[in-house]
């Protein structure tokens, strides 16, 4: 299986359980990995034969600014939801980060895969 991959894209979003997290977007970064068919594109290489990452990110970056979930596994889910019906993802890996959430941690977040992986 062929991975088109998106590493370390940079969200900005209203989510989260507390008051003060509802007021103002704060900062979240997502790593994608998508299931694509890389041979297809090589042999023809035409963007219309690809998964195009640039798509990919402006759509989800879109669609994360313009949402306001509580928790990260329903923003996640919205974001796998999108892939697998607009873009026809057939398998995906999506880690979500929020940076700014635990003081003492690096970072915080959720890891789902959804689809079906084929070899
Ligand atoms: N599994 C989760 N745990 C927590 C979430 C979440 O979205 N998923 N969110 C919060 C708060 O919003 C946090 O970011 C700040 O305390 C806590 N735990």
């Amino acid at each position: 299986m062929d991975i088109v991959f998106v590493r370390q894209l940079e969200l900005q979003a209203i989510v989260g359980i507390h008051d003060w997290e509802r007021e103002n977007p704060q900062p979240l970064v997502m790593d994608l990995e998508m299931a694509a068919d890389a041979s297809r594109a090589a042999a023809s290489d035409r963007i219309q034969d690809a998964l195009d990452y640039h798509a990919v990110s402006k759509r989800i970056t879109a669609y994360v600014a313009e949402s306001r979930f509580q928790l990260l596994e329903t923003l996640a889910e919205g974001c796998a939801e999108v892939l697998l019906r607009e873009f026809r993802v057939s398998w995906l890996r999506l880690v979500l980060h929020k940076p700014q959430a635990v003081d003492n941690a690096a970072s915080v977040g959720v890891i789902i895969e959804r689809g079906r992986r084929h070899q």
